[in-house]
């Protein structure tokens, strides 16, 4: 961080104006100072050297280039993580978000090892039994293998269940056989699985004493350790450049009659004994699908991290930048002070907020199913799943909403790659396909949904996340209006309840002219996504408001005023965003919109001088923000011109294209 002095005046006005104690605000948003400390002792270990190892930027580079950089700084970060990093976390910690958040002070893209450490470790965690994990976890962790996780295929991602692959039990030499039987079974899009990755775990079709028992993980190794060589039997290679994940080695993988030992079956769920007999373990079919709720759970921490480096970026950039006038002869404001500019930024800080208090609300959540699960009861995993899945989808799809507004907001300068904000939402904008795509996954949560209003409506007690259900139903008529922070939560769960009602009748109604279930579902999709998206917002207003409500019970009176004012803008806005279903649902009248619209530009104009202090108070280091807009010494003109000495194609002062193409070119007559 540069020294006092050489900080823009304008980011130090901003910081002179702020009326809160900003580390006040970061101790919440980390979750309290014991974690702020924890994290800061990371970051000051994993950044120790500055950590950009980059002389040439990432995005200079040609694609070969790119890997091996990456892989470089992968390998010299991986031995901080062994050598430093897991002494103080502890294993059980190894994945967390600080260590992620470390890691993209390394890379603008994406590490080669990422789904090593994001999906290869934790599948071996969650899906092996403890005999298999003494093998393969000591192993895994300390990087002597190095995994992907190869799941999609060239014809499937989103069926799970229409996998291709085949792994055969031969109960003679007590091994499986993998085989890709068509060109659409190749394994198509792991990460770190092109060029990098010597083992990854493989979802096949298992098939045993001539029965097809549905898809199941296996470990592989695919490559020599030594020569690295792909093993006979393996076709592997990278995908192609993508809009992101550039440096992440997607990779394709085909089997020819592929053998790999009996106990490469992941036998946590299920087990194939040594003569063949399948044996079904675990008391819930879906258990295989473990990984992708755990890393769906942390997607949104990831959509609330990526956001809040994103505000940042655009903020600090918006406090530096003056354009226009606003009257003739005026100094020319800061972008900041334009009400339409805090419109796209304010709601951004908050959306991140509300993301992050969600998402430990939801890790908190997936803990205690975990545990419930270990003593033998699955009965939550449902609700899990319908939560996970939602929260997964609107939270990874708000936020590349929210990245790509803050890259408007920074006009010009934002489409530069060394603003990094086209990296962030080329990141962002794929978590909303990856891992279940939004619509696939809303629609999940509405399977739960319908199922928990039939219970309402035989007067069951539902489960406590859609408990409104069973308020709802009391009352038949349009909930009364209040503007309130509980009022409008109150209002989004009609909106919900209504909307998950609406859908049933129409299925019930397409029956009756004659559809079959699956059609009558099919139809009514559209409704049901719309539905889900509903509840999902209700459970994001109520967490985020009752959650900071409760964080900021010991809080001194102006952090208590400016959250309080961040939250109310949320909701508000989210009001203001679904006016059609609030008259619809509720009594709202077109009187009580004008006044929220009234309320939400008041809010813009108190946050406003509390601005840069919010996005300071994220406390992002520059080396992990790893932008020429967003540093926090404003200094944005002159790192863009320093940058422009770090681009290849101004080394010489003429390009050797001009000799060979420009010249003769414009020499040449018609
Ligand atoms: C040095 C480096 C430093 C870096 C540091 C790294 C640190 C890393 C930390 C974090 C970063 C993480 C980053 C990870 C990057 C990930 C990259 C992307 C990886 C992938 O994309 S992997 C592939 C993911 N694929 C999918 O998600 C596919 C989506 N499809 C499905 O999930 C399912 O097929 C389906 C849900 C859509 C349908 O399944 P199906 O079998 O057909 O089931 P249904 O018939 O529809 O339903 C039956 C029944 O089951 C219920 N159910 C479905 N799924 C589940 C589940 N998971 N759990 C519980 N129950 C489930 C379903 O609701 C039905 O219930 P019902 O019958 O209604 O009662
Ligand atoms: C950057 C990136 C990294 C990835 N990394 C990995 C990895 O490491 N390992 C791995 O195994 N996979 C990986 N994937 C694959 C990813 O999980 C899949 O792409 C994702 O699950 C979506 O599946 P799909 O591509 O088959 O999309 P499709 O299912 O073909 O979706 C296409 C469209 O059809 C719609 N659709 C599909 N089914 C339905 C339905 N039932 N109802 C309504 N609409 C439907 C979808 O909404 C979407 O609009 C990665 C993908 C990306 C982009």
């Amino acid at each position: 961080m540069s020294s006092k002095k050489e900080i823009n005046e304008d980011l130090v006005n901003e910081r002179r104006k702020c009326n809160f104690n900003i580390q006040e605000v970061t101790h919440i948003i980390d979750g309290g100072v014991e974690n702020t400390l924890q994290r800061k002792k990371i970051e000051d270990v994993a950044l120790n050297g500055g950590a950009s190892l980059d002389d040439v930027p990432e995005e200079c580079m040609n694609l070969r280039e790119r890997y091996e950089n990456a892989l470089r700084k992968s390998c010299v970060y991986a031995n901080i993580l062994r050598n430093e990093l897991l002494e103080i976390t502890g294993i059980e910690n190894f994945g967390t978000p600080v260590i992620r958040r470390t890691g993209d002070a390394f890379f603008k893209d994406i590490s080669p090892f990422m789904l090593h450490l994001g999906m290869f470790v934790p599948t071996i965690m969650g899906q092996c039994t403890a005999e298999q994990q003494g093998i393969w976890l000591p192993k895994a962790l300390d990087m002597q293998i190095i995994g992907a996780y190869a799941q999609t295929e060239l014809g499937h991602g989103t069926f799970i269940r229409g996998l291709e692959t085949t792994a055969t039990y031969d109960p003679k030499t007590k091994e499986f056989i993998l085989y890709s039987p068509t060109i659409t079974s190749y394994k198509w899009w792991a990460g770190g699985l092109g060029r990098t990755a010597n083992h990854c775990i493989v979802v096949a079709q298992l098939y045993t004493q001539g029965k097809c028992h549905g898809v199941h993980p296996f470990i592989v190794q695919i490559r020599d350790l030594d020569t690295h060589m792909p093993l006979p039997g393996i076709k592997v290679g990278e995908i192609g450049p993508r809009m992101g994940f550039n440096t992440a080695d997607n990779g394709f993988l085909g089997f020819n009659h592929f053998r790999i030992p009996r106990m490469n079956m992941m036998m946590k769920n299920a087990q194939v004994l040594e003569d063949g007999t399948y044996v079904k373990v675990a008391r819930h079919g879906k258990l295989t699908y473990g990984t992708m709720v755990f890393v769906r759970v942390t997607l949104v921490n990831e959509a609330s991290f990526n956001l809040s480096k994103a505000v940042t970026i655009a903020v600090r950039y918006s406090a530096v930048r003056r354009q226009s006038e606003l009257r003739p002869g005026s100094a020319e404001p800061q972008i900041l002070d334009y009400p339409t500019q805090q419109h796209k930024l304010f709601i951004c800080i908050a959306t991140a907020h509300a993301f992050q208090l969600t998402a430990n609300w939801l890790w908190h959540t997936f803990t205690v199913v975990q545990a419930e699960m270990r003593k033998g009861n699955i009965d939550t995993l449902p609700e899990l799943h319908a939560l996970s899945s939602c929260l997964k989808a609107v939270s990874t799809s708000d936020a590349a909403a929210c990245i790509e507004q803050c890259r408007f907001a920074c006009g010009g300068h934002g489409y530069m790659m060394s603003s990094n904000l086209p990296y962030l939402y080329s990141f962002v904008a794929a978590t909303r396909t990856y891992e279940g795509d939004y619509t696939v996954l809303l629609l999940q949560t509405a399977r739960y949904l319908v199922k928990a209003w039939e219970q309402a409506e035989a007067k069951k007690i539902v489960t406590p996340t859609v408990a409104y259900l069973n308020r709802c139903f009391d009352t038949n008529e349009k909930v009364a209006w209040t503007n309130s922070p509980e009022g409008i939560i109150k209002s989004f769960q009609a909106i919900a309840a209504g909307k998950i009602s609406l859908c049933v009748k129409n299925i019930r109604q397409r029956i009756k002219t004659g559809m079959d279930y699956e059609d009558a579902w099919l139809m009514t999709t559209v409704q049901l996504v719309s539905a889900a998206e509903a509840h999902c917002r209700s459970m994001i207003l109520d967490t985020y408001w009752n959650e900071m409500q409760r964080l900021t019970k010991t809080s001194s009176d102006n952090v208590k005023m400016v959250l309080y004012q961040l939250t109310t803008l949320y909701l508000v806005y989210w009001a203001l965003e679904k006016s059609g279903d609030l008259l619809r649902y509720t009594s709202i009248t077109e009187g009580d919109i004008d006044l929220l619209q009234k309320e939400y530009e008041d809010l813009l104009v108190k946050i406003r001088p509390n601005a840069v202090g919010l996005v300071d108070a994220f406390d992002l280091r520059d080396e992990i923000l790893r932008s020429t807009l967003g540093s926090y010494d404003g200094r944005v003109y002159e790192r863009l011109m320093e940058e422009v000495q770090k681009n290849p194609l101004n080394k010489v002062p003429v390009d050797p294209s001009f000799q060979k193409y420009l010249k003769p070119f414009m020499k040449s007559k018609i």
